[in-house]
């Protein structure tokens, strides 16, 4: 029997990115064609994010046309839209792995390929990171070319106006940062950074006209010229630019300005790049490419916002699978969406309440608040560190606002939580999602860190509830406990509690003891509430009496409560899903030994090293946190006990 034809069969006929080099204006539509027919073969199997990977095919094929990135340096921001490059680098044939335990990575990474040059996951990274390799380069008198593609969504972010403002003034020749304009961020993009780029878009009548007519200003010859005539000569040449030549913004910050050009047309984005190559000779250029989110595949661009990111599909029929575990119960309602309607239900019976997220709308449950009230409701981009400080004057004024950010997007807001929030004492609630281990994304994206990185702060109330009712209740308790308060919660679904209403707030600083017991005290938080009280359950059968507390607050610590239940049991055991280092386990440490409690202590957290991509529950398995292996855990320690 004869091998069905492949029907990649110039992408498969590749055996390193090189070969591009040299392809013709037809193979490289042809290569462009096959990687994206790979890539909704693929996802649609694996999921992953999928409609800026479509948006990204052209433009990577006619990069690797023109660079040997073995030599030159490219960064993509965030790395969420790189799978074609991953596919053009080697890696095609472990896209079946992909973000999946052990498998390949839904990002990019250094240890992955000799053609990773940085790793990310958080956006608005790559043009300082692509500057310090430039300056690395500069430093070794190296001349190899760097470059950063970044899109419109991540390009509100300060930090890339950083590193734009460095790179300028810098004059970096030998510099490319292409700016990926699709319109959109996650949610539609925000902001006037947009409105600009917009405007520049329907401006393109202008754009063939301006080399021919700035090289005619230029040039008239200023020499022999009264010195008003060449004074008027050279304002004129700065007149016309601010009227007719677009991408002005970037121009004024140093860098030669080229576009747009239509991102779906590789042998235009291929002949945009030979003209970029020149023009790096002199200094910094930005070259804007429109593409659309999806494109090529006609569910993803009608809905970009649903095809972000996606589990497995149906390619033909254009339809997410749908993964029910039990048919026969439906899973509970996720944290998210009893967060946002919380949210709205508190908001009802209060003016002063307003809803703020960084880019996030629908991941953080804030759009049930944007659609119920939407003149309460901020959007302020990818902008962490500014939606914490603007959050600060909200509630300077007397507002109570809710700074909506995933757990490990709020790490690029410390400062801002520190001196802005803190220091001040001010009224800001932090609800923060993907708290724990969140699975696909991988290390950047776990939320581990909140609890150590927040509860060494002055002023704050840190809590993490147990269920949903102890989510709506400490969202309320947030808000009127008049300091800064955050909560964090896990991605994905609760537990299926009844919810109580109405929603009453919890006394701060005040945990609850679950089950009473003689032999360990085990002391648990948030997600790892449940799984204490069954392990208690389970070895209560075996003869080992436990008792359980749910801490509920990380600070303050209810330490009445613990030390009564430690001093007359042998050991305690903290449980928590976040890292060991500065966590509740250590929360919980300190204030034993500051009460002079001296008890053995078996800490059931994160240890000191990186979590990777893969499915949750095998995650959790690995670093000791699921049921059997808690279960395991306690039971050893037990047996360690004199
Ligand atoms: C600091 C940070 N905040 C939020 C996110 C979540 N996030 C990932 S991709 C994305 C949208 C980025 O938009 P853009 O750069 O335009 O890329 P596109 O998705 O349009 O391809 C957001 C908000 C993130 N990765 N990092
Ligand atoms: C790349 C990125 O940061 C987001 O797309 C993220 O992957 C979303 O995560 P959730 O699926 O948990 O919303
Ligand atoms: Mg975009």
């Amino acid at each position: 029997m004869t091998e069905p034809a492949s029907p990649y069969p110039l992408l498969d006929s590749l055996s390193a990115p090189q070969q591009i080099r040299h392809f013709t204006p037809a193979q490289l539509e042809q290569l462009a064609a096959e990687v994206r027919a790979f890539l909704i073969a693929s996802v649609s199997e694996t999921g992953g994010h999928f409609s800026s990977n479509l948006g990204t095919v052209e433009l990577t094929v006619a990069l690797f046309h023109h660079f040997d990135f073995l030599q030159d340096r490219i960064v993509w921001d965030v790395g969420h839209q790189a799978y074609p490059h991953k596919i053009l680098t080697g890696r095609k044939g472990r896209f079946p792995t992909l973000r999946m335990h052990h498998g390949l990575s839904g990002f990019l990474k250094r240890d992955e390929s000799p053609y990773d040059h940085f790793g990310a996951g958080h956006a608005s990274t790559s043009i300082s990171a692509v500057l310090g390799m430039a300056k690395a380069r500069d430093l070794q008198k190296q001349d190899h070319a760097c470059i950063a593609v970044i899109g419109d969504g991540s390009m509100t972010a300060g930090m890339a106006f950083e590193g734009l403002n460095q790179a300028g003034y810098l004059a970096t020749k030998n510099f490319l940062v292409i700016l990926n304009d699709n319109d959109m961020s996650i949610n539609p993009n925000v902001g006037s950074l947009q409105g600009y780029l917009n405007q520049i878009m329907s401006g393109q009548y202008y754009h063939r006209w301006r080399d021919r007519i700035e090289h005619a200003i230029k040039a008239i010859p200023l020499e022999g010229l009264s010195k008003g005539v060449a004074k008027a000569a050279k304002w004129s040449e700065e007149s016309f630019k601010r009227l007719m030549v677009p991408g002005l913004l970037f121009e004024d910050l140093g860098f030669r300005y080229m576009g747009p050009v239509n991102g779906h047309d590789v042998n235009a984005v291929s002949k945009a790049l030979t003209e970029a190559k020149e023009k790096m000779k002199d200094g910094p250029v930005l070259l804007h490419v429109q593409t659309k989110k999806g494109y090529g595949y006609a569910p993803a661009v009608e809905d970009p916002l649903k095809w972000h990111g996606v589990t497995a599909f149906d390619a033909e029929a254009g339809e997410i699978i749908k993964v029910v575990s039990d048919p026969a119960k439906p899973a509970p309602p996720s944290y998210t969406s009893i967060f946002g309607k919380a949210l709205v239900e508190l908001a009802k019976t209060d003016g002063k309440i307003v809803g703020i997220t960084a880019a996030m709308l629908d991941g953080t449950g804030m759009n049930l608040f944007q659609k119920a009230f939407p003149d309460r409701c901020f959007d302020v981009g990818i902008a962490e560190q500014h939606a914490v400080t603007f959050a600060a004057g909200l509630a300077a004024q007397g507002m109570r606002p809710v700074a909506a950010i995933y757990s490990t997007f709020l790490q690029r807001g410390f400062d801002q939580v520190a001196h802005d929030v803190c220091i001040q004492d001010l009224p800001v609630t932090f609800a923060l999602d993907r708290g724990g281990i969140v699975g696909a994304d991988g290390p950047t994206h776990h939320g581990l860190y909140d609890m150590a990185y927040l509860r060494c702060l002055p002023n704050i109330v840190l809590m993490a509830p147990k269920d949903e009712n102890e989510l709506r209740r400490m969202l309320m308790t947030a808000l009127y406990c008049g300091h800064p308060a955050a909560l964090r919660y896990p991605r994905g679904s609760g537990l299926g509690v009844p919810l109580e209403e109405p929603i009453t707030a919890l006394a701060v600083g005040k945990g609850e003891l679950l089950r009473e017991g003689s032999d360990l005290l085990l002391c648990a938080v948030g997600s790892m509430v449940e799984p204490a009280l069954r392990t208690a359950e389970a070895l209560a059968a075996e003869g080992i009496s436990c008792a359980v507390i749910n801490a509920r607050f990380i600070k303050p610590l209810d330490a009445d409560l613990i030390h009564a239940w430690a001093r007359p049991c042998r050991a305690v055991v903290t449980l928590e899903e976040g890292c060991a280092p500065g966590g509740f386990g250590a929360a919980v440490a300190e204030s034993l030994a500051d009460g002079g409690l001296a008890r053995p202590l078996l800490r059931c957290a994160v240890p000191d090293h990186l979590v990777h991509h893969g499915d949750p529950k095998r995650l959790l398995e690995e670093e000791g946190l699921d049921p059997a292996s808690l279960l395991r855990r306690i039971r050893e320690f037990h047996g360690t006990l004199k």
